[in-house]
């Protein structure tokens, strides 16, 4: 019997498959790609790539849109000398920050831990850096993907030093067993180096989060609003020199604030904020003042939550500073699913009409969100991320219409840090038809959030060591403060001021792979594959796979009469000698003898 083998990711099925599958390769590597170009350059201290950029620009002429194909040379230059980065987390004590903080140490220190179905090995699984891959190009053997760490040089995640701040003095090993998110036997054994690891104190303004976390409130800072940052600041300049860390970066893993009001004279210009922090203004929020901390300590500063730390003075002052600033929100599992799923709709021309997300967890994020006022911080985030998505199709949507979209959390103790996420999303179809999907979706929050938190870290620290200019310019730029490349990881990404917002999902994986392939002089993916598609393929592109065919395998062609399934194969020299030529069909191969790898008729 004659089959087809179908490759699969890196090797091959034993199950016969009438199909072609391309048969991938993923290397498991981490070392640098290194590209043989013309227009890359590797010195020590750089790698730089001479890079064509080319957009459309459309314009409108009456009843015509008139696109123009443009194209910009850059010179993109990154520092190959990977820092040792300290990560400080505001909220160190809480689920995310244990789990984060246990997640690398378990790597670090590679522990295994037992389990009620075996051993369990550390990993890093639902990192974009750590656990992803990207598609380099097309090898002998078909596409090649290699782990997006390798595309540039990165941190290691394992080499991340932690510290932070909390309002609750628990230490990390004591936060980590109230968190209830590892497994026992991991905790077990993490503990004695956790417990050593303590929060310090933090500032803690009662109105800004439920007043039910009073009760974790014991490990505060005192003074003025001026005078606290000060002693944050000082805090990151103790942690630097003690861990000897060369870059810090401050993430915000804290409590869901209340939004701030944005008011003119109090927060809206870099000078009005700083003013009002000297005169001890009560509606600058803990998270403004870690904010405005860090960017005058010249550190990159990520908002993980959903309010608005990052008000506009904070914005201009980090301008001002050349610092970085990302968020909001980080974009870990429901509302992931949603920049997915709704994307896939209104790209199929489907039209969502309603979605309904709700969502009950028990930790103590919930516990904060039970506020109608953090829960409206939560609520915002978690419903504009549709709005880029319905706005690019208007053959389904009017200006200004959007699906209905409903948000509900609710605070269920007994389930913890294991969130049970409902959606349904109702579509109109075709002629009036509607479609229904509904998920039930078990997020652990924590586990689904620390991997993001390491790679904000580690993408923010790579963007620090990136710099381009376009053809002409004489200085190289920076990236915009707003890091908007790390859109993909919040629910409401912060862009520069009157740009874009893009939330569909595979946009922004597109954007990061591509960027991070433009440093190295690669152009951008986009999987057209023309090499698989003309009517003569060159040999040069064709899998050299052995080719088997099932003789008693054939489709109907729709007219009642049964063929061979027609499809090209490559040549390949098969266990039984025979050479298959390129091009030929699956009948040629049978009349040529063509046998399944295994030599058999
Ligand atoms: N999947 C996720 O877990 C996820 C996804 C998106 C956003 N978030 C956000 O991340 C944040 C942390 O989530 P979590 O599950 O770790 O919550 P958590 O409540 O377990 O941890 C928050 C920690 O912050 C501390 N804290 C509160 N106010 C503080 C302050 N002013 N300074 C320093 N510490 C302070 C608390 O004591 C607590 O230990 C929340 O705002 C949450 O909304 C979480
Ligand atoms: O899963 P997701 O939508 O990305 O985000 C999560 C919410 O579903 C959850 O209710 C909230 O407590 C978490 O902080 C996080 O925001």
């Amino acid at each position: 019997m004659m089959r087809i083998v179908r490759w699969l990711h890196g090797g091959r099925s034993d199950s016969g498959m009438c199909c072609f599958g391309i048969k991938q390769n993923c290397f498991k590597m981490n070392k640098e790609i290194r590209v043989e170009s013309p227009n890359v350059v590797y010195t020590d201290e750089y790698i730089e790539s001479d890079y064509e950029y080319t957009t459309t620009k459309v314009r409108t002429e009456g009843n015509t849109l008139i696109a123009t194909p443009e194209t910009t040379r850059y010179v993109f230059r990154t520092e190959r000398k990977v820092p040792k980065l300290g990560v400080m987390l505001v909220g160190w004590g809480g689920n995310n920050g244990t789990t984060v903080t246990a997640a690398v140490l378990a790597n670090k220190l590679g522990i295994t831990w037992n389990t009620k179905e075996g051993e369990r090995q550390p990993d890093y699984f639902g990192s974009l850096t750590q656990a992803s891959t990207v598609s380099l190009g097309v090898g002998p053997e078909g596409e090649v993907f290699v782990p997006m760490k390798t595309l540039l040089p990165m941190v290691d995640a394992n080499d991340i030093e932690f510290d932070g701040w909390d309002i609750s003095c628990l230490n990390l090993g004591d936060a980590m067993r109230r968190a209830q998110v590892l497994d026992y036997d991991l905790q077990r054994q993490l503990y004695p180096i956790m417990s050593k690891l303590q929060p310090r104190p933090s500032i803690y303004f009662p109105d800004f989060i439920a007043a039910n976390q009073r009760d974790r409130a014991d490990n505060l800072k005192s003074g003025t609003k001026k005078e606290m940052i000060d002693q944050i600041r000082a805090d990151i300049q103790d942690f630097r020199m003690k861990k000897n860390v060369d870059k810090v970066i401050v993430i915000w893993s804290a409590n869901t604030e209340r939004f701030s009001d944005v008011r003119a004279g109090l927060n809206d210009t870099a000078e009005n904020l700083l003013n009002s922090i000297e005169r001890g203004e009560e509606e600058i929020s803990q998270s403004t003042l870690f904010a405005v901390a860090s960017v005058l300590e010249g550190v990159t500063f990520i908002n993980g939550s959903p309010q608005n730390a990052l008000v506009p003075g904070v914005i201009e002052l980090a301008e001002k500073k050349q610092v970085y600033l990302g968020g909001d929100d980080f974009k870990s599992g429901q509302t992931k699913l949603k920049s997915v799923l709704v994307d896939f709709l209104v790209s199929a021309g489907i039209k969502p009409v309603s979605i309904v997300s709700y969502n009950h967890l028990g930790n103590n994020d919930g516990r904060n969100l039970s506020a109608p006022q953090t829960f409206r911080s939560k609520e915002i985030t978690k419903t504009n991320v549709v709005d880029d998505m319905v706005a690019s199709n208007s053959i389904l949507y009017e200006p200004g219409e959007k699906p209905d979209h409903a948000v509900v959390i609710k605070y269920v103790p007994y389930v913890g840090d294991s969130k049970r996420a409902m959606d349904e999303y109702t579509s109109e179809i075709m002629l009036g038809g509607r479609n229904t999907i509904a998920i039930h979706n078990t997020c652990e929050d924590s586990l689904l959030a620390s991997p993001l938190i390491l790679d904000l870290a580690i993408i923010a620290e790579l963007c620090e060591r990136i710099q381009f200019r376009k053809e002409g310019e004489d200085e190289f730029h920076k990236f915009n403060t707003a890091l908007s490349i790390l859109s993909i990881l919040c629910k409401a990404p912060l862009t520069a001021r009157g740009t874009p917002i893009m939330n569909a999902f595979f946009k922004q994986r597109a954007c990061i792979d591509n960027i991070f392939r433009a440093c190295i002089g690669l152009a951008p993916l986009n999987h057209m594959g023309l090499e698989y598609k003309q009517d003569k393929l060159d040999e040069s592109v064709l899998l050299p796979e052995s080719v088997s065919v099932d003789s008693s395998r054939t489709h109907s062609n729709g007219a009642g009469q049964s063929s061979q399934v027609e499809a090209k194969v490559a040549s390949k020299k098969l266990t039984n000698g025979v050479n298959l030529k390129a091009n030929q069909t699956l009948a040629q191969c049978i009349e040529n003898g063509a046998t399944d790898v295994n030599g058999e008729r």
